[in-house]
């Protein structure tokens, strides 16, 4: 079947790295790496740390980049007596069009379970966010062979009472653990067999049209050297990137991965 257009995202996930002088010089060399037909066609986004937000909007808007960015969390609450906590409407406020929610970082070090990754879910929807929504398997559940069923679920709990026009706002992240900064990337038969899962389940919830406009990533070791092989696998809409998005240059070529497809 003829691969249903969606167009490509990738997201570069900084996790806790780079402060906001750092972000801005990183933003601004990328931008500078990648023509505006390029950014066209592979939409590109930073997830910088929340430090960083307010400085990459001014870069973004000042300069009128075409590059999207947003955060790695948000709190399930619109505002309150939750210290430390970031809310949604004030990422609104500061012009980002993404969140990350449930990455396996977040669900293992502060035990975010999939009741608390739904609350995200929903939260982000509310306040106009695009949840970039993880789900993953680490290497016990693969070596049992229950991958795409451990993926699922998480999948169908952190959507509990999404409707179907919610959820073609939602973009949804598949990184197998195993393959998280470990340089041991899932090979592009991997990515597929679990992103196509996850289509299948979607198409089950809310039927194909719906599933078709959903876009799903894969993560874990990306880097410019297997993006390709990655993105031409039919479910795969694009990558979500950690290590290597740190790296203007790395994650520009990853960015320009359409040029690397053999047509
Ligand atoms: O967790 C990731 C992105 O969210 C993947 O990280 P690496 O690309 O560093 O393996």
């Amino acid at each position: 079947m003829a691969k249903v257009t969606r167009r490509p995202l990738m997201a570069g996930n900084w996790k806790m790295n780079l402060n906001h002088l750092e972000a801005n010089l990183l933003v601004q060399k990328l931008a500078a790496s990648l023509t505006e037909k390029q950014l066209t066609d592979v939409e590109t986004v930073v997830l910088p740390p929340f430090t960083d937000l307010r400085s990459v909007q001014t870069v973004v808007e000042g300069d009128k980049l075409l590059i999207g960015y947003g955060a790695q969390d948000l709190s399930p609450h619109a505002s309150g007596a939750y210290t430390g906590d970031i809310s949604g409407p004030m990422l609104a406020k500061l012009g980002c069009t993404y969140v990350v929610v449930g990455h396996s970082e977040r669900r293992a070090y502060h035990h975010e379970d999939d009741g608390v990754v739904n609350a995200k879910v929903k939260a982000a929807l509310t306040h106009g966010l695009t949840p970039i929504l993880c789900v993953g398997e680490g290497l016990d559940v693969r070596e049992d062979g229950r991958h795409v069923a451990h993926c699922a679920d998480q999948l169908v709990a952190a959507l509990s009472g999404i409707t179907a026009e919610q959820a073609t706002k939602i973009v949804v992240a598949y990184e197998p653990i195993w393959a998280i900064g470990t340089g041991k990337t899932a090979t592009p038969d991997d990515a597929q067999e679990v992103c196509r899962a996850v289509r299948q389940r979607l198409v089950e919830i809310y039927g194909q049209d719906t599933a078709d406009q959903i876009r799903i990533l894969y993560g874990g070791s990306v880097k410019a050297s297997n993006i390709a092989a990655i993105m031409s696998q039919t479910d795969v809409d694009g990558g979500l990137v950690g290590g290597a998005s740190l790296d203007a240059e790395e994650f520009a070529q990853i960015c320009r991965f359409p040029e690397h497809i053999a047509r």
